[in-house]
């Protein structure tokens, strides 16, 4: 295990999303997971009970620690929080001149709760977008960024092009939330700023889907980190986070998280399932 990985992120007691969910994503792949926290959420699957920010100066200690000692393959961010935070990874980014930056624009919980200020978003896409190699927000959050109303496969082209514009090398915006176009089914699109790559899985029917975003874009980091091409690593996540949705255990009494171990407990599952992923491009 000579490859890494640094997750930039919230802590969620629950174990679902963010830093927790991130390192066990890592692991799963056999990448060395290093973290920088941003903010401490007291989370379960029922909601978020509250959130305390690290102090910028924490923040910036744990990003110089691990900068000035481990060489690191991919960073991803998650819960930024706010402006100042985003200020402070952006520094680090290029003060440490760190590759393979994967961003998940993560701004609220799925209970409602925010983890990302509305102010900060100016920041995002002013500051982080134009570092970003990979950039992966779900339907609202693309919405958020870009200003425009996502229903149809051709508003999220007219989005990615729009983040790709910003500064994002790739865009991937996620189908988990209301699809219009197809709801048994959840289509992933990759934008490399020419060809648009979509892939197609189906639709799980459960409410264990705590952390699918974060799960998502960990699994593309440490696959980057393992040396794949960004549309390999796209690929390769759609199936580890849909293993991870259909092997939950209902754990806690709302909406549970998945299960990190589930491509390495059903390896012969997940070699069928590789090869059902619909794959096209346009
Ligand atoms: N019900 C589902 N069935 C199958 N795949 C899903 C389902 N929900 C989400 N996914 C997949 O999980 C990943 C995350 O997608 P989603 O759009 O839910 O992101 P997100 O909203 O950022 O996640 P989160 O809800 O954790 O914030 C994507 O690869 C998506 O295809
Ligand atoms: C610390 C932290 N980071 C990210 C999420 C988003 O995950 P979800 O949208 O699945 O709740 C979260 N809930 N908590």
């Amino acid at each position: 295990m000579n490859r890494t990985a640094l997750t930039i992120a919230g802590s969620d007691s629950g174990g679902g999303a963010g830093i927790q969910a991130d390192l066990k994503t890592f692991q799963e792949h056999l990448v060395f997971g290093l973290s920088a926290l941003t903010a401490v959420t007291a989370q379960n699957t029922e909601g978020v009970q509250g959130v305390y920010p690290v102090e910028i100066d924490g923040l910036q200690q744990q990003l110089d620690s691990v900068g000035s000692d481990f060489t690191i393959d991919a960073v991803k961010t998650g819960m930024l929080f706010d402006e100042a935070r985003i200020e402070t990874v952006v520094h680090a980014i290029k003060k440490f001149k760190w590759k393979n930056i994967i961003v998940d624009p993560v701004m609220i919980a799925k209970g409602g709760d925010h983890l990302l200020t509305e102010e900060a978003h100016t920041a995002l896409l002013e500051q982080l977008l134009p570092v970003t190699d990979v950039i992966t927000p779900n339907i609202p959050e693309a919405e958020v960024l870009t200003g425009k109303t996502i229903r149809t496969i051709s508003d999220r082209k007219e989005a990615a092009r729009i983040l790709h514009n910003a500064g994002a090398r790739y865009t991937v915006i996620k189908g988990g939330h209301a699809d219009a176009s197809d709801s048994t089914n959840v289509i992933d699109m990759l934008f490399d700023g020419e060809t648009f790559t979509f892939f197609e899985l189906p639709r799980i029917d459960s409410k264990n889907t705590h952390g699918t975003g974060c799960t998502f874009a960990a699994a593309i980091t440490a696959q980057v980190a393992l040396g794949q091409t960004v549309t390999e690593a796209v690929k390769n996540a759609k199936v580890f986070v849909q293993m991870a949705i259909a092997h939950t255990t209902s754990l806690g009494n709302g909406f549970g998280p998945t299960h990190h171990g589930a491509l390495r407990q059903f390896p012969n599952e997940a070699a069928v399932l590789a090869g059902e992923v619909r794959q096209w491009e346009d």
